[in-house]
């Protein structure tokens, strides 16, 4: 079954944008647990707009998580104090995602020109202390510069795919997805997939992936404004049960 970590950079979007605690991205982190959420992922960006690096300290506190019964995903770029911070708080997975300073959300995955020295040297620090996931383009291009770094998984950027879904280029765009993953399962590599997965295209994406693990932030936050975080996680849990 694959599991749900739930992204939670938008609760600490709003967080921030009265600079107190309210709402307390832990307080909504337990109750996605409670829920049956497999994980939690944060993305600390370089100029702090949601999840900072004292959430990834906060989130290791709460006892699944500590415990390692639930997984605390961190995502980013390879900034030394991030990767620094991942480690020390004992993340389980340091997701890699190339970032463009200034960019609205993510919006690809490591490509072959990437640096890919600094991925190996990345997955050397980590020093098999917690799971290094890369975040990839749908292409076997990308997941073998993945593979060739060391790396433990892959997560497939599906944004295009989502944006696209319903049309043929949404049917082929989740094609390249499930030959890449494919691809990537022959290699022994985890397969992960996330961006802008919902209710409405996870399902697709779930048959022809068949990941391991899922991380959706913005489609649980937008739905849960309306039914909470405890419904809206249920409501994901019973689709990527299958
Ligand atoms: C890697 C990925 O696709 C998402 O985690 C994305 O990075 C979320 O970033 P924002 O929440 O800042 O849009
Ligand atoms: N890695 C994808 C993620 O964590 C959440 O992406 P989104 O659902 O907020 O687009």
């Amino acid at each position: 079954m694959t599991r749900l970590s739930v992204n939670l950079n938008k609760v600490c979007l709003v967080r921030n944008s009265r600079g107190g605690n309210h709402p307390d991205p832990l307080a909504i982190a337990r109750i996605c647990l409670d829920a049956g959420a497999a994980g939690l992922t944060l993305h600390p960006r370089a100029d702090a707009r949601h999840a900072r690096l004292d959430d990834v300290i906060a989130f290791m506190t709460l006892p699944e998580v500590a415990s390692g019964a639930a997984e605390l995903n961190v995502e980013g770029d390879l900034r030394p104090e991030l990767m620094r911070c991942a480690l020390e708080a004992g993340a389980h997975q340091f997701t890699v995602v190339p970032v463009t300073p200034g960019e609205v959300t993510s919006s690809r995955g490591w490509r072959a020109y990437d640096d890919h020295e600094a991925l190996a040297a990345a997955v050397r620090f980590f020093n098999g202390q917690m799971r290094v996931s890369v975040f990839c383009d749908a292409t076997k291009t990308s997941v073998a510069y993945a593979a060739r770094a060391g790396a433990d998984a892959v997560e497939f950027y599906t944004g295009a795919f989502a944006q696209a879904y319903g049309t043929p280029d949404g049917e082929a765009l989740l094609e390249d997805l499930g030959v890449a993953a494919d691809y990537a399962r022959e290699l022994g590599l985890r397969i992960h997939a996330g961006h802008d997965l919902d209710t409405v295209n996870l399902p697709a994406c779930l048959a022809r992936l068949r990941p391991d693990e899922v991380s959706i932030g913005h489609a649980i936050m937008a739905e849960a404004l309306v039914d909470g975080f405890e419904a809206v996680v249920k409501r994901y849990l019973a689709v990527t049960a299958g």
